[in-house]
């Protein structure tokens, strides 16, 4: 089987860009290794602390930003990095090629039961015009990404990564260490019998999303003819493998909770680098009417709807907007 670093090479990824995504790897690789641990390792449970978004941190949050972030400064190719538990962008080597984004712990409410957690990640250009301290270098649409990517710390560890090509799917082999190519192209069915949506929301969604999931619910008696099954993993990196192992659609959509809050994902590093893997495999990824890739960032931490998967289905979604 193929190694990472031969097929990253084979696919001209460019060398600085191919030992970034090491180091990442590196840092998901120690992660991995305490996950398997669990309370063994000590990263099980809460910390004291709230993120900027108001989130309890769990330890394994804390400990993977620490991780993926004291790797990433290392590196003298990263401008800036971005991350779901830092308030503001960290200034990294003013000559950077690239500026970095990652979510270190997706899934946190999974880590203390022994579910599927991962960390996703994204690389853009860095942007000449900004300092290194400057924020304004992640306000690049989706599209602008070099490489996006997940690692979904299951009962493998997986590696799904596109550097604008294919999806490429590469599985840790704990016996040296190294990702190995495991589905050289991972490519999603334009039609699907499954969704993932978190259903005790649903007093909550507009109009569109409640029609929408009560015609799936209707099965073959209803308008789309067909008997659905359903599947929440509570983990967006293990929702959207499923949906890009087997195809499907995952949903997270607008939801009137919190007036300042009208969605729960995040752009930069939950939906963008998502919504690029998707797309690399045949799916669609829409923030109600736009693609979620053309989506301009207004600012870090921005929260989007998010409909993503099969094609056909996602199609059938958007019908209702
Ligand atoms: O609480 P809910 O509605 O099930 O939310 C689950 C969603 O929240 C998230 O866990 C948010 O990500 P974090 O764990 O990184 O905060 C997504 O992975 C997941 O899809
Ligand atoms: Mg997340
Ligand atoms: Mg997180």
């Amino acid at each position: 089987m193929q190694r990472l670093i031969a097929t990253l090479k084979k696919d001209n990824v460019e060398l600085e860009l191919i030992m970034l995504i090491r180091t990442i790897l590196a840092a998901t690789k120690e992660i991995a290794f305490r996950v398997r641990q669990g309370a063994l390792s000590g990263v099980l449970g809460s910390t004291l602390d709230e993120n900027i978004q108001g989130e309890t941190q769990k330890k394994l949050d804390v400990i993977a930003n620490q991780l993926i972030k004291g790797m990433l400064l290392n590196d003298e190719t990263v401008k800036s990095i971005a991350s779901e538990e830092e308030e503001y962008t960290v200034a990294g080597h003013a000559k950077g090629k690239y500026i970095v984004a990652f979510d270190p712990l997706d899934g946190s409410s999974n880590i203390d039961i022994n579910g599927q957690i991962g960390t996703i990640f994204t690389i853009y250009p860095a942007l000449r015009e900004y300092s290194a301290d400057d924020a304004r270098q992640f306000t690049q649409s989706g599209r602008r990404q070099l490489a996006a990517g997940y690692v979904l710390y299951g009962p493998s560890t997986t590696l799904v990564l596109s550097t604008g090509g294919p999806t490429r799917c590469f599985t840790l082999d704990a016996t040296h260490g190294g990702f190995l190519l495991t589905t050289p192209e991972l490519t999603i069915e334009p039609n699907t019998q499954e969704f993932a949506v978190n259903q005790a929301n649903e007093r909550f969604w507009a109009l569109s999303t409640r029609n929408y999931i009560k015609d799936l619910l209707q099965g073959e008696e209803g308008v789309r003819g067909k008997r659905y099954n359903m599947r929440w993993n509570g983990a967006m990196v293990g929702d959207v493998h499923r949906v890009l192992s087997r195809g499907g659609i995952f949903l997270y959509p607008r939801d009137s909770r919190n007036v300042g809050q009208p969605a729960k994902l995040r752009l930069l590093y939950e939906a963008n680098p998502m919504a690029m893997l998707v797309e690399n495999a045949g799916g669609k990824a829409y923030a109600e009417r736009q693609p979620i890739l053309d989506v301009m960032p207004s600012e870090l931490h921005q929260r989007v709807p998010v409909a993503m998967g099969s094609a056909n289905e996602i199609d059938a979604y958007l019908a209702y907007e």
